[in-house]
């Protein structure tokens, strides 16, 4: 006899928990479903080791590329990868205990294990039927590989997480923000680092101001990049070490080999031919503005949604705004994805958010664009002999100058963003930043002065 259940989750990563939790707030009978670890991508692969490896090289670059000039007679005797692995991982322990005790405080039922639809309304788990009203898919994806010879020599970015050493030379291959940021992270820490991109650049979709600003960073910080360079193929030595061989012949000799390439959506094994949910051609689940699958109470959230923006605070918002509309009488209760902030952490961060220049320019015209821009040498690092630059940009449309995009590339720019999103969503104007005061001396101050 199958278990009834209001809303049934499968997946427990960013998506699943928050609306899991914000369903059984607002009364309803919740089972969430978890194969592997609670938190999904980005607890456990994804954002929070990432920016933990982040805040590492940070410390290597103050020690080894500040500190001198600040006074400090620093020598460092050795850095050992497997205590920031240590530290890492202790932490997501941490995360994993505070998951724990929400899902049990909110009154979740959590059941581990690999759930595959039987219907529309029914979910095998471990042998066990449960059924619902309500099925928010929320799977997640995972990292793809490419098709060349060799390539399974190579780790994916779950595999740059689990690296219990840390490789003396190593090859990064991808042109996307979370090639650029391991990349970055390996390199700051000491690594010989090679990030291979297709073509002319990586972030190729951001505002060209940004990716030009991090190639220069990248040549003076020396991180090799190689543009133009796809991989042929990859040959595993007998030292154990690799050999990757590009399509134009040259060759590079690595330890290790990450592939950062894209993701692919978790549908292909979930039971959805059991259901009449729709896919794409790439197996992402089609949905309406309201979260909505083409089967009858069956929603789906989160990176394997056709044309969604994979990142942990859109999932969760598309989650909880489902649970509020299903559950709490919030019948028009939708995601807004337009207008959505981001940064890479890259070195120097990166912050954007809106139209890139090219695109604002396409979508308005070029006589009804106007764009600021500033340059100048972070402070933090103007006092020593390590310069970084800091690049910001505001791109505004119309009589009344609104902003519609704003972008930056500098020491603080991934804690700038955030205060600056709000102004952008509630519609503000060139004036309206001019119109407040700067904070000084502060990077961000900038947007607020910019002729
Ligand atoms: C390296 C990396 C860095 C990232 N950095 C950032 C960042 O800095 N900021 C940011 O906002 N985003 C970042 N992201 C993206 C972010 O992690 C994802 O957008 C987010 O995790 C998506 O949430 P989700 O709920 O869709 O899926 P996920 O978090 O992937 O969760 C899906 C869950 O479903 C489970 N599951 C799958 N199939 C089944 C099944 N059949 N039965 C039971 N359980 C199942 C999986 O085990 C997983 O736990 C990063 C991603 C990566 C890979």
């Amino acid at each position: 006899m199958a278990q009834h259940f209001d809303y049934i989750c499968l997946g427990a990563g960013s998506g699943g928990i928050a609306s899991a939790n914000r369903a059984a707030m607002r009364g309803a009978k919740v089972l969430l479903i978890e194969a592997k670890a609670l938190g999904g991508t980005c607890v456990n692969v994804g954002c929070v080791p990432k920016k933990v490896m982040w805040y590492g090289a940070q410390v290597a670059e103050a020690m080894h590329l500040y500190a001198k000039d600040y006074g400090f007679d620093v020598s460092v005797n050795q850095f050992d990868w497997s205590k920031l692995v240590e530290s890492r991982e202790a932490y997501i322990e941490r995360i994993h205990g505070s998951y724990d005790r929400g899902l049990e405080n909110n009154g979740v039922t959590l059941v581990r294990g690999y759930g595959r639809f039987i219907d529309n309304h029914t979910i095998e788990v471990n042998g066990e039927h449960y059924t619902a009203d309500h099925i928010l898919i929320a799977t997640g994806g995972s990292p793809t590989i490419p098709n060349i010879p060799g390539a399974e020599h190579g780790i994916d970015s779950d595999g740059f997480f689990a690296l219990n050493e840390q490789p003396k030379r190593v090859a990064v291959v991808g042109a996307g923000y979370i090639a650029v940021e391991v990349a970055g992270v390996l390199h700051a820490l000491g690594s010989e680092t090679h990030l291979f991109v297709r073509k002319h650049a990586p972030l190729r979709s951001f505002d060209p101001m940004l990716s030009e600003a991090l190639m220069e960073s990248m040549a003076t910080d020396g991180l090799a990049l190689h543009t133009h360079s796809v991989p042929q193929s990859v040959v595993k030595n007998n030292d154990g070490s690799l050999t990757l061989t590009l399509e134009s012949g040259e060759q590079y000799h690595v330890d290790t080999l990450i592939w950062a390439i894209g993701r692919k959506p978790s549908t292909n094994n979930i039971g959805i031919e059991n259901t009449d949910v729709k896919l794409s051609d790439k197996g992402y689940v089609i949905v309406d503005e309201q979260q909505n699958t083409s089967a009858k109470g069956v929603y789906c959230v989160g990176d394997i949604i056709e044309g969604g923006v994979e990142l942990t605070p859109v999932a969760v918002k598309a989650g909880r705004l489902l649970s509020e509309r299903l559950f709490n009488g919030m019948t028009d209760a939708k995601m807004d994805y337009s207008l959505i902030p981001t940064v890479v952490f890259s070195h120097p961060a990166i912050g954007t958010m809106g139209l890139t220049e090219p695109e604002a320019i396409a979508q308005f015209g070029e006589a009804n664009v106007k764009v600021y821009t500033s340059g100048f040498t972070s402070m933090y690092t103007a006092v020593t002999a390590h310069r970084q630059a800091c690049k910001m940009k505001l791109i505004c449309a119309g009589d009344n100058e609104k902003v519609v995009g704003i972008h930056g590339i500098g020491y603080g720019m991934d804690e700038i963003l955030q205060g600056f999103g709000v102004a952008m969503k509630m519609g503000a104007t060139k004036a309206d930043f001019d119109a407040v005061v700067a904070i000084h001396p502060t990077g961000a101050e900038e947007f607020v002065t910019m002729r």
